[in-house]
């Protein structure tokens, strides 16, 4: 007989009492100072009110038409105990997953009443934990009532089936919450797809795993004519269920190609007139919106929650001397990012691919920057973005320990601190920003008649201007220009 106190407890975790009994009040008031407290409410403000309402009635969503589907979303996350295994690393390492994996939990809408992690050289290939332990977290789940336990990690079908028959409670594993809270945080219709195909691919490696033992959970479902006391849907139920999940897969698929090519048409406008653009990316939660407003001021929503961008911004901005570039904040990155989201969500992330200059935002106040450094640059070369110039942003600085800070810069050569909530290092981030965006290829001299007032315009927002002067016959100008640009200046060279 194993008992539960055989387990580690994550220190941080083990105190029920910070959880409280109301759901809601899992939630921080939102940040909406950032840039400007006293601008009227945002954008993202508007939205972050907009999102929270939707939390609270979550659960009540009925537009589903497909079953599958619906016992999907019935995952709906409430009293959890998380549950992980630490294969290597250091006790600190362990505690910081367990610790991040409560804030998914947390994001996803559920209470997580108790945290246990157990050391093992492999996880056990039926079990997940020890054999010998699972009794002993069934313990744990009956004396505090939860409902759901979720592994830090992604597990076998088998392993869910195997859990959920000892537990008598759903199991879900750590990439399931992740799809769950994408499906909460997708708005535009891509993202929106996007999530919805990684979770219908995940989903097809596990039908057997969810029907199985969670139908008889799912009430609604033995009135669907599955059959009381049924083992839960026979093949034919999964062999429908597999048709019906490809026909979506496929359909999807076309939608978002559709969805694509949209996007793919503004890239190419953009490439044709040469404009830079630099993407901000980075691990979930590390500030990149806050810093798009800060660079930008533009209203974008801001949350202490985990995924709280889905879809990309991009906004529009100029160079102290007058060049046009993009500025595009985009979905944040987590330690072991399910394969099915980064691979749905290629067409969102190849923005920071095709980027000239990745802004690589770290939450320097974190207790594992640089583990946050390395996961984000894993996904970098499952992007192939790795050949895109990157500029470290050590971000809230303002709340970091100066030591850390320190630690980063000696680490990371191209490196700047700042503090997107005081605005610390921000004029600096932008200058070396500035310095960094590639410059214009051709050197040209020319004289451009007042009447082609419009031609300077350009150049001052697309080219690079070395001296102006106004004389007799028109504006002489000389400087960096692109080749379209110079093209069309090629009448008034000198
Ligand atoms: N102390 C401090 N907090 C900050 C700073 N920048 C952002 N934050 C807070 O960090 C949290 C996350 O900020 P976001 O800008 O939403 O982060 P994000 O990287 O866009 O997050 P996702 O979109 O969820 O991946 C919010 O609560 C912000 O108020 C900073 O410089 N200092
Ligand atoms: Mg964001």
């Amino acid at each position: 007989m194993t008992n539960a106190s055989d387990f580690t407890l994550a220190p941080e975790l083990a105190e029920t009492s910070d959880w409280e009994d109301d759901a809601e009040s899992g939630y921080d008031e939102p940040d909406l100072s950032l840039p400007d407290p006293e601008e009227e409410p945002t954008v993202g403000a508007m939205e972050l009110a907009e999102r929270h309402q939707l939390r609270r009635v979550a659960s009540l969503r009925t537009e589903l038409e497909d079953i599958t589907e619906v016992e999907y979303r019935q995952l709906r996350l409430e009293k959890v105990v998380l549950v992980g295994v630490w294969t290597q690393g250091t006790t600190e390492d362990a505690e910081n997953s367990m610790a991040e994996l409560a804030l998914l939990a947390e994001t996803a809408g559920s209470e997580v009443l108790e945290a246990i992690y157990q050391r093992r050289q492999t996880p056990d290939p039926a079990t997940y934990v020890g054999r010998g332990k699972v009794e002993g977290i069934a313990e744990i789940v009956q004396a505090t009532g939860a409902d759901t336990v979720i592994c830090d990690g992604e597990l076998a079908p088998s392993q869910l089936r195997n859990l959920e028959d000892k537990l008598k409670v759903k199991v879900v594993d750590r990439t399931a919450l992740i799809l769950d809270i994408f499906a909460q945080h997708a708005r535009s219709g891509e993202a929106q797809a996007q999530t919805e195909l990684a979770q219908l691919n995940y989903m097809k490696q596990r039908l057997r795993g969810w029907g199985g033992n969670l139908s008889r959970q799912a009430g609604g479902r033995v009135a669907g004519g599955a059959g009381i006391g049924s083992r839960g849907p026979g093949e034919t139920k999964i062999e429908n269920d597999r048709r019906r999940i490809n026909t979506k897969i496929a359909k999807l698929r076309r939608d978002l190609k559709e969805m694509k090519g949209t996007r793919d048409t503004k890239r190419q406008e953009r490439q044709r007139h040469q404009i830079p653009a630099v993407a901000i990316a980075g691990y979930t939660n590390a500030g990149k919106s806050s810093l798009l407003n800060r660079l930008t001021g533009a209203g974008v929503l801001v949350e202490d929650a985990l995924f709280a961008t889905l879809d990309p911004t991009t906004r529009r901005t100029t160079t102290a001397d007058g060049r046009v570039y993009t500025m595009s904040d985009t979905v944040g990155f987590v330690r072991h990012l399910p394969h099915q989201l980064v691979e749905a969500f290629r067409s969102t992330l190849e923005e920071v691919a095709d980027a000239d200059l990745i802004l690589h935002v770290v939450d320097g106040s974190h207790p594992d920057p640089e583990g946050q450094i390395a996961a984000v640059r894993e996904v970098f070369a499952e992007i192939e973005a790795t050949g895109v110039p990157e500029i470290i942003v050590v971000n809230k600085a303002d709340a970091a320990d100066p030591l850390v800070l320190a630690r980063l810069q000696q680490r990371e050569p191209h490196c700047i601190v700042v503090s997107a909530k005081t605005g610390e290092g921000i004029a600096e981030a932008i200058a070396l920003v500035e310095s960094e965006l590639p410059r214009p290829s051709i050197e040209f001299d020319a004289l451009v008649p007042y009447a082609r007032g419009d031609l300077v315009n350009k150049i001052h927002q697309q080219g690079e201007i070395g001296s102006l002067e106004h004389t007799a016959d028109g504006t002489r100008v000389t400087g960096r220009a692109s080749e379209a640009l110079a093209g069309e200046l090629a009448d008034y060279l000198v």
